[in-house]
């Protein structure tokens, strides 16, 4: 069976990605990035909400009838007139150089209601029916404070199925053979980095540089995982937060698979765009907490993008991540991304590691 090349949809997931990107680069380079607290604690800036209202504009526009689960929201910005115009000032000058890719994803939002409302179209529970995007505007938004790694995250799913995925991700090298990396300073230039990972449902992983507008959706080089015959000498990625991922569990599960390299850690799914591209073997999401719910936005573009690449993506059960169920990933607990070849031989690693817990 030939897989549907969702042409289409892949051109704007990376036109809409590249432009959102031009707003959190510019407020990453600031000194104040305009930190709210959300109900949750965990923080969202004036990043967060401009590249959510950019997104769901340039979705709005071409796919009217398509529902849309992103991360915000914008209760915060109804209260507070300050915060709104702030975000409102970056939002309304921020478009593509290519006057040609910036009319296909509708030019400037009109004024300042009108990004209040489009924010607010994020709000569809997601479930197993219909065309749904994912979008997380800014995930690893503690990477992106700290000057580290962050990524701009847009992924469509049907029928509960990822199709197509798009990652921008500002501080990762543009080189696919580079290094794994935890980020760039704030202080240092763009220069060599910011790079955009995609991926069709059936049709491979490709990256590009993403500050290049390119309207061939493509174009792009693409990408595949690397082969390791010997696991001693694979690398492995982890969050840089110990509260969302266990490094106290990801340091005896790489001691079990007798590797002796400490796990690079980087924030956001900068992780699973690296490993696509071969410059890190492994990603584990190991849970911290019996309740935490992962959610879907953090993990929809990632998951196909890997697969698509050579990878094997599943939960520390062994299960396929399950993106039909809501706006969580109800289903599943943590997450086991890896070559397919020696996917297996890792799960049951994680899975001795964590037997007590299971
Ligand atoms: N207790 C927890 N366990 C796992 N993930 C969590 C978590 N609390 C928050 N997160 C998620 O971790 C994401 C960042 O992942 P990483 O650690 O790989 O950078 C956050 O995305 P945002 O930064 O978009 O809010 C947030 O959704
Ligand atoms: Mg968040
Ligand atoms: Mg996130
Ligand atoms: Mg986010």
């Amino acid at each position: 069976m030939i897989l549907p090349k969702y042409e289409k949809e892949l051109q704007i997931a990376q036109l809409a990605v590249q432009r959102a990107s031009i707003l959190t680069k510019r407020v990453f380079h600031e000194k104040a990035k305009g930190t709210v607290d959300k109900n949750d604690k965990s923080p969202v800036t004036i990043g967060d909400f401009g590249a959510q209202a950019l997104i769901i504009a340039a979705l709005q526009h071409n796919f009217p009838d398509d529902a849309i689960v992103a991360e915000e929201e914008s209760a915060k910005l109804k209260e507070d007139a300050n915060l709104r115009s702030t975000i409102w000032d970056l939002v309304k000058d921020t478009k593509l150089d290519d006057p040609a890719a910036e009319a296909l994803l509708g030019g400037p939002i009109k004024d300042i209601d009108a990004m209040v409302e489009l924010i607010d179209r994020g709000n569809s529970p997601g479930g197993s029916q219909g065309r749904i995007w994912a979008i997380d505007p800014i995930d690893g938004t503690k990477g992106f404070l700290r000057g580290g790694q962050y990524a701009v995250c847009l992924a469509l799913m049907i029928d509960g199925d990822v199709k197509v995925g798009a990652l921008g991700c500002p501080n990762l090298p543009i080189d696919d053979s580079a290094r794994l990396t935890t980020g760039i300073g704030e202080n240092q230039t763009d220069e060599g980095h910011g790079v955009l990972f995609s991926a069709v449902q059936g049709h491979g992983a490709t990256s590009r540089a993403l500050a290049t507008v390119n309207l061939d959706a493509e174009a792009g080089t693409p990408i595949s995982m690397r082969a390791i015959d010997d696991l001693t000498k694979a690398n492995f990625c982890e969050s840089v937060e110990a509260g969302h991922s266990s490094h106290g569990d990801q340091a005896a599960i790489s001691q079990k698979l007798g590797i002796t390299e400490p796990s690079v850690r980087m924030d956001s799914q900068a992780k699973y765009g690296s490993i696509a591209r071969g410059a890190g073997d492994i990603y584990l999401r190991l849970p911290v907490s019996a309740t935490y719910q992962e959610k879907i936005w953090d993990h929809a573009a990632g998951d196909l993008i890997v697969r698509e690449s050579g990878g094997h993506v599943t939960d520390i059960h062994g299960k396929r991540l399950d993106f039909s169920i809501g706006r969580t990933l109800a289903g599943n607990k943590g997450v086991v991304a890896a070559p397919l070849a020696v996917h297996g031989k890792v799960l049951e690693a994680v899975q001795e590691v964590l037997s007590a817990k299971l």
